[in-house]
């Protein structure tokens, strides 16, 4: 179950043995960012699809084993290309992640490096200590060229290792933990062992939501589709029966024809969104889940700086 965050009385201090610290995960969109903390954490905790762009918030996972615990942040792809309210939200996210952290793990494609990339490069600091994560190694079917390849990232950053891998292969994902855990500060551990994350079961249900909306719309629904939850009521459970949540979203499009891609025929699409959304939620939360969804059209919202604000957007 997904807790809230709990800073112990005690943090900061050292405990014999004991080592914690902040990791950002950082690179251009869709090179694997968030399925690599959702491994490294063991669970989901940042929604991931096909589709770039589907991480829009600062996400903390936590993962804790042996004497270290590991306080993940995954961070939106960083925006290069559309200079409007909601990319520069999320370019803000990324710049905030990476100022204060204890190691960066900066992921990119195997055997690539564009200039995408290198704008997320240059806004590393040069203090910190980063990784280069070269992620989907699975697919790069030439592995002879990977060594040139590293040789040449070698000359555009001072990187602390390189890790080439797949953050879909569990030997890779425990070899990367060990490696991370030597950059973690010796000291007291800042939540509780059985923490996995610091975002709410609210966040939770609309990032779900989300992640439906846009596996099951495939590559027809733009990115700046979004999801608003209404309504989150708790009812506690009685004896045997486990609790409720009664949840009400309203997914905001910018065009009717997005909503009528939303809707679906005879409203066939909203209906399957709502139901993984209800199976998913429960297994992950362990309760009963209601959920009620609704369509809106909001032209222009990407464009203005109040909307994305009110939409949970820093
Ligand atoms: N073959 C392969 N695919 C991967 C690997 N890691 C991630 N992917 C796929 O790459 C796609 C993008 O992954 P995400 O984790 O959503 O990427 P992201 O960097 O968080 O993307 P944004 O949220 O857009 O910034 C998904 O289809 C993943 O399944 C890998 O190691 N191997």
């Amino acid at each position: 179950m997904l807790k809230s965050m709990r800073v112990g009385a005690a943090a900061g201090t050292p405990v014999a043995g004991q080592r914690c610290g902040l990791i950002a995960i950082v690179g251009k969109p869709n090179v694997g960012k968030s399925t690599l903390m959702n491994a490294l954490v063991g669970q989901k905790i940042s929604i991931t699809s096909r589709k770039a762009q589907t991480t829009r918030h600062r996400i903390t996972g936590i993962h804790s084993q042996g004497a270290a615990q590991f306080v993940f942040v995954d961070t939106p792809g960083f925006q290069t290309r559309h200079n409007n309210a909601l990319n520069r939200s999320l370019n803000k996210t990324v710049l905030g992640a990476v100022g204060d952290v204890d190691l960066i793990l900066f992921v990119v494609e195997a055997g690539m490096f564009n200039q995408a990339d290198a704008k997320v490069l240059a806004l590393l600091s040069k203090d910190i200590p980063t990784l280069l994560v070269a992620n989907k190694l699975d697919q790069v079917t030439r592995r002879a060229d990977i060594a040139p390849w590293l040789q040449e990232m070698q000359q555009r950053h001072k990187f602390a290792e390189f890790v080439p891998m797949s953050a879909k292969n569990a030997k890779d994902i425990e070899r990367m933990l060990g490696i991370c855990e030597k950059y973690l500060p010796e000291q007291a551990w800042w939540y509780a062992e059985d923490e996995l994350t610091d975002r709410s079961e609210k966040f939770l249900a609309s990032e779900t939501v989300r992640e439906k909306l846009f596996r099951l719309t495939g590559d027809e629904l733009p990115y700046t589709s979004t999801v608003v939850i209404d309504k989150f009521e708790e009812e506690a459970g009685r004896g045997k029966q486990k609790r409720l949540l009664r949840i009400a979203a309203t997914i905001v499009v910018e065009r009717d024809t997005h909503k009528a891609m939303v809707i679906g025929d005879k409203g066939e699409r909203i209906k399957r969104i709502g139901m993984e959304t209800r199976v998913e939620l429960e297994k992950a939360l362990d309760c009963k889940v209601f959920i009620e969804m609704w369509v809106k059209v909001r032209s222009g919202w990407a464009d203005d700086e109040a909307r994305v604000r009110s939409f949970g957007y820093q």
